[in-house]
């Protein structure tokens, strides 16, 4: 129901009960790593060699980087952040024609996370948006702000034009065909979440997002400056990632976990929240297409390493990722160690869901 939304309310006293987690599933802020960061790539330096090698060290060993000089406007940035803002401080008359909490649906307002399923809520609204093909999906997206659907589809283009520039520079990075990833992953799908995280009044008790892995191939993430909030696990160690002007965040999801056999690393990460200030994000995903067969390939499993997951398609993975907790085990070990099931590259592709 919208009257669930959070955005709604202009500051909420206190938090409320279901909001509040239980003592051993708190952040404890105090004990997170604020001076450690993870890799920033200069995507514009001359040195090509150097970025692939450096994108795939960071792949394996935090499964995160941040990005600068990556071609997209920060006019843009700044836009789609605006715009963003925009949108969520609409009247809740004209935010509540938007709520939905099915996920099936392919552009929704919603809460937390999935609130039909979760015992616990997260300080969090988000709008969920299907992006590609995008005159599939534009005309039905808010048509207030005025502007959001041009700003948004210029960025959702620049935003697909940079992954698919990653997808080659990680496929390089692992010895593979520059175009290998790409093929296999078929008509991707593009999905983008516009995280709204607002002030809270007890954020040591309570989450934006919980711990979680990305379900897609990668993630782009874009974090409104000088909030911070979005933290990675790394050596049993939460890092706080400082947002950086005009950088984005790229973090491996689980399809290129799975497609390097384990090389790359989808992390857990978590967005906490905060007693001063709200804080927005914008995470763009990139899919698989639905039929995508995800399994390694021959090549990585030719060097003596045995294939850690069962091939299977997207759509199977996507079902089974929405159908538990966002906290519970890492949904790849559901894949783990049965014998393969189908094989080779992906079938005929199609965009749907
Ligand atoms: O808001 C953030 O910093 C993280 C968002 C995120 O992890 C997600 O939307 O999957
Ligand atoms: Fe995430």
């Amino acid at each position: 129901m919208a009257d669930q939304l959070l955005s709604t309310v202009t500051y909420h006293e206190t938090l409320p009960e279901n909001y509040v987690r239980p003592e051993s599933q708190r952040p404890r802020l105090t004990q997170v790593i604020s001076d450690a960061n993870i890799p920033i790539i200069d995507l514009g330096s001359p040195d090509k060699s150097r970025i692939i090698s450096q994108i795939g060290k960071a792949c394996q060993s935090y499964g995160f980087f941040q990005v600068v000089n990556h071609g997209i406007d920060t006019e843009l940035m700044v836009k789609m952040m605006a715009i963003s803002l925009e949108f969520f401080r609409l009247p809740p008359e004209e935010k509540a024609k938007l709520y939905s909490d099915d996920p099936a649906k392919k552009m929704r307002l919603s809460t937390s996370f999935n609130v039909r399923k979760e015992a616990v809520h997260n300080w969090r609204d988000y709008l969920r948006l299907h992006c590609y093909p995008l005159e599939e999906y534009v005309p039905g997206w808010p048509s207030n702000p005025s502007s959001f659907k041009e700003v948004v589809s210029t960025y959702c283009k620049e935003v697909r034009r940079l992954g698919f520039r990653l997808l080659g520079a990680l496929s390089l990075s692992l010895g593979l065909e520059e175009e290998y990833i790409e093929r296999v992953l078929g008509q991707q799908e593009q999905h983008m979440a516009i995280n709204y995280y607002p002030r809270c009044p007890e954020p040591e008790l309570t989450y934006g997002l919980p711990a979680h892995t990305d379900p897609n191939a990668l993630t782009i993430l874009l974090q409104q400056p000088n909030v911070a909030g979005l933290q990675v696990l790394k050596d049993g160690k939460w890092i706080a990632v400082e947002p950086r002007p005009n950088a984005f965040v790229i973090n491996i999801g689980d399809q290129l976990q799975a497609l390097s056999n384990a090389r790359f690393k989808s992390v857990w990460h978590r967005a906490v929240v905060n007693s001063d200030t709200e804080r927005m994000s914008v995470a763009s995903f990139l899919c698989p297409c639905n039929t995508a067969i995800i399994s390694p390939p021959e090549k990585l499993l030719a060097e003596g390493s045995p294939a850690v997951y069962r091939s299977y398609t997207y759509d199977e993975y996507y079902n089974k990722f929405w159908s538990r907790n966002l906290d519970d085990e890492h949904c790849l070990e559901l894949f783990k160690g049965e014998k393969s099931q189908s094989g080779g590259l992906s079938g005929p592709c199609k965009s749907s869901t």
